[in-house]
Order: C-alpha cells, then structure tokens, then sequence
C-alpha cells in the first residue's frame, strides 16, 4: 500500500488525475487492447473529473480506447434522474471526454448479473478508482458485506441514506433504499486500487483502511490485502491517523518517489 497525502483536496484531485492520465498514456490502449477503467460517483472524485477532462481538452489524453465499468447504481430512480450515478457520471465525465458510449458500463437491474463476468471479457480491470464512505463502504458494500462479494443488489444504511440526502435536497425520503454495487472481490480483482478521500468527515474510515485490522465492517480495510493499493487523501483525511503512521507513509514518498505510472 502506498499513502500520498497532500495539503488539499485541490492537489489531491490533481494528483489521482495525473496518475491515470500517466496510467493510461503509459499502457499506450489501442482497440483490441483497450484501458479498462472502473469508476466511482460522489463529491470525492468530482474534482478528480474535471482535471481528467481538463486534461483531455489539452490533448494530453485520450479516452478513444477506455473501457469504463462504474461500480454502483441507485435501484428504484430512473438513469435520467438527476442524481442517478448515470446522470452523474455524463455531467461530470463522459459529455466532456472522446469515450464512445458502448465503451461505457454502468450496473443495474439488467446487466448486474453478467456485469463481472463482462468486465472478466475485457481482460479485467486495469485500475479501479474508489471513494470511500464514512463508514467505511467501497461502491455500496455496506458494513457486513463479504468481502468476497461480486456485484449484486445492496439495501443501503441508515447511515449512507443520511449521508447521500445532500444530494437529494437534504431530502432523507427521497434517497433510493438499494443500490446495485460492485462487490467487494470485484475491486479487488482489477490490478490496481486508487482511493482518493477528503476531509474529516473520511478521517476514521482512512484509519480503519491503514491502522484497522481487516473487517467487513470497514470493507474499505479489504484492500490491505491488495498487491497495488494507493490511497490519495488530503491532511484534513489524516486526522484520527497516528503521527507515526503518517510520517512512516511521508518518508516512503520522499524516499522512493511519487508512484509513478509503472507497467
Ligand atoms: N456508493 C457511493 C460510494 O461509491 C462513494 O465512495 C461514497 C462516498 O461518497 P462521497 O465521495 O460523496 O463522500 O458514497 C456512496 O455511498
């Protein structure tokens, strides 16, 4: 696992951003041989979007041969809502970027069934962005999800309803009560994990993903068993960490570098 800790949550969206430009522009993706992509939705990664498409703009990347496969959707809102994942993930991402829209996957009710088995057909996920949730969820694998798991239909927690109302005008009625997610094996299966998190509202969830013992109740903490695991996360994000645990993860960076975009 590597940390990069950075003073803001500006230059840790910069940072995600520039390491899958470098990712994908160092995996050279051509058609038969495309960039597979899984992405997440939420205020975490938002920034991290919208210096991708900067980027793009720039003619510094291209999305021509990404494959994406996001790893959640709300059950029960239609994919026009304004706060479906779909919806999401166009406003932010796809609109502003050269993907062809059959290179895009979003789960639901239709594909969730076959929905490893065609990321398995693409050869497997290259890297998987993630948020985390407060409590500690990846995709919508609430606490107590196997961490075996593969995508599925999920009830959602009190907790995550009451966190994801500020996006349904504070509205706790209005927040779907399911979800269809990735599992928690799918993330792990793709060959890279990338987590971005900010704030103090992710303070203890960053904690129990570093210091925790591995948990389905944090099924955030199952990637510390993953062979290539960074997690980006601001100061703010650092609070519940010990001095120690920080300070360890800081030397690693200026000791071997920034990770950079190895194949
Ligand atoms: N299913 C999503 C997760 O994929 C996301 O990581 C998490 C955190 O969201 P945010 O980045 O808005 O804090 O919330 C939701 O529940």
């Amino acid at each position: 696992m590597k940390l990069i800790v950075r003073d803001s949550k500006q230059q840790t969206s910069l940072w995600v951003a520039e390491y899958i430009v470098d990712r994908i522009n160092a995996f050279k993706p051509s058609k038969d041989r495309p960039f597979v992509l899984g992405l997440p939705t939420g205020s975490s990664p938002e920034l991290v979007y919208a210096n991708l498409v900067k980027s793009y703009k720039a003619g510094r990347v291209s999305f021509q041969h990404v494959v994406t496969f996001n790893m959640d959707e709300y059950v029960g809102i239609s994919t026009s809502h304004p706060q479906s994942y779909h919806s999401f993930m166009f406003k932010h991402l796809f609109q502003h970027v050269d993907i062809p829209p059959s290179q895009i996957h979003i789960p639901s009710l239709e594909n969730y069934q076959r929905y490893d088995d065609m990321i398995a057909k693409y050869g497997g996920i290259e890297l998987f962005l993630c948020g985390v949730g407060s409590d500690g969820h990846i995709a919508f694998n609430e606490p107590g999800s196997s961490l075996s798991s593969k995508t599925r239909i999920k009830t959602l927690t009190k907790e995550t309803i009451v966190a994801n109302a500020r996006f349904f005008d504070g509205n706790i009625e209005a927040v779907p009560k399911s979800a269809v997610t990735v599992g928690v094996k799918t993330v792990m299966d793709a060959r890279e994990v990338v987590l971005i998190a900010d704030g103090r509202g992710k303070a203890e969830a960053v904690r129990q993903a570093l210091e925790g013992s591995v948990s389905h109740m944090w099924t955030v903490t199952a990637l510390q068993m993953h062979p290539k695991f960074v997690m980006a996360v601001d100061e703010a994000a650092t609070e519940e960490l010990r001095v120690k645990t920080v300070k360890y993860f800081k030397d690693i960076e200026r000791e071997q570098g920034t990770p950079k975009a190895k194949l």
